[in-house]
């Protein structure tokens, strides 16, 4: 599903390559914490798989389509497949939050029946059935992250990134989160989350691939991520430092075998046409211009500064 061979990528004018000779697969339907200090790489590493980066050297192959070789017309289709979390939420902050989710729906030129069906479905799903005529500034911060899942997860995409989702939440409500990520990854979904945040990887056990200065020097199931604590090994002239001596099994990154396959896994939830949970109508088409970057939203014009740079870092309430 994603696979990096040899991944580098030096951003102009910079000496240090911000990835360094990447090798890695992650599989369908997996659940994989990325994780390293600030500056590791964590951030390009996504933007690459979204293609809003471009690798200086080795391959990358997404959903079936090689990166390199991907014209830029076809670059949308690759976003559909991809849903995007992001730190600071990202909502519109005058729609409510039926309007927020139903919009990338929209902007895929989804039906209205579609609209009305699925987006009750989604937000029962996160947990927001009840508070669809809300504003975000009416949610708490772990709420207003829910509606920014249920906005990337909407269209059913086979692949989640998640870029430091828990970043501006307590630790109760990150934990949260993770657990509604890991439900939606039993859908079926893949799902790669960045992060900083020891407790919440530490807590779930699942796959963690750490990055140091741009190399990979972890890649290990059920792992756990503990900053600076743990004993680091030299492997040997020039090469990364290695974590965690005796955390678990360390694994060499996987052969390129699935990735070629083509995503096969969406999922469905089905829901019945309930009108207590119907939104309001979408008033005016014309706000597809006001949608924040979101992954599947590869048709709106694409910040300056890219998916997956970091807006403010604002602590909010997360009760
Ligand atoms: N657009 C860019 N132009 C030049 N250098 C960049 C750009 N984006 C990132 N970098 C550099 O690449 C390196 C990796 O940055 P990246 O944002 O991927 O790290 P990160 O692990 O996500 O960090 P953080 O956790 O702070 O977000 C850093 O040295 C950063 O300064």
């Amino acid at each position: 599903m994603i696979l990096f061979e040899n991944v580098t990528k030096t951003y102009p004018r910079t000496q240090r390559p911000a990835l360094d000779n990447v090798s890695l697969e992650i599989p369908r339907g997996e659940f994989v914490f990325v994780v390293g200090q600030s500056g590791s790489g964590k951030s390009t590493m996504l933007q690459l798989v979204m293609k809003e980066q471009d690798a200086t050297d080795g391959r990358i192959l997404v959903a079936g389509r090689d990166l390199d070789r991907l014209a830029e017309r076809k670059v949308p289709a690759l976003r559909r497949e991809i849903g995007c979390v992001f730190q600071d939420f990202r909502l519109l902050p005058n729609k409510t939050v039926y309007q927020n989710v139903a919009y990338a729906l929209q902007v895929l030129g989804a039906s209205r029946s579609r609209i009305r069906q699925t987006v009750p479905e989604t937000l029962e799903l996160v947990g927001l059935a009840g508070k669809e005529k809300r504003l975000p500034h009416q949610l708490s911060g772990g709420e207003q992250q829910r509606v920014a899942i249920a906005r990337a997860f909407v269209n059913r995409p086979p692949i989640l990134l998640a870029d430091e989702p828990t970043g501006n939440l307590d630790p109760g409500t990150s934990l949260d989160i993770v657990h509604l990520l890991q439900r939606i990854n039993r859908t079926g979904t893949t799902v790669v989350m960045a992060t900083h945040d020891t407790a919440t990887v530490n807590a779930m056990r699942r796959r963690v691939i750490e990055l140091h200065q741009g190399v990979m020097v972890r890649d290990q199931q059920a792992g756990e991520y503990t900053t600076g604590s743990l004993p680091r090994i030299r492997l040997g002239d020039g090469a990364p430092l290695l974590h965690g001596e005796g955390a678990g099994p360390i694994t060499a990154p996987h052969g390129p075998g699935s990735a070629k396959q083509p995503d096969a896994g969406r999922h469905d939830v089905s829901a019945g046409d309930d009108p207590d949970l119907a939104g309001p109508e979408l008033d005016d088409p014309d706000e597809v211009d006001e949608l924040p970057p979101i992954g599947r939203d590869a048709d709106a014009p694409r910040p300056r500064r890219g998916l997956f740079r970091r807006g403010r870092r604002t602590p909010v309430n997360s009760h």
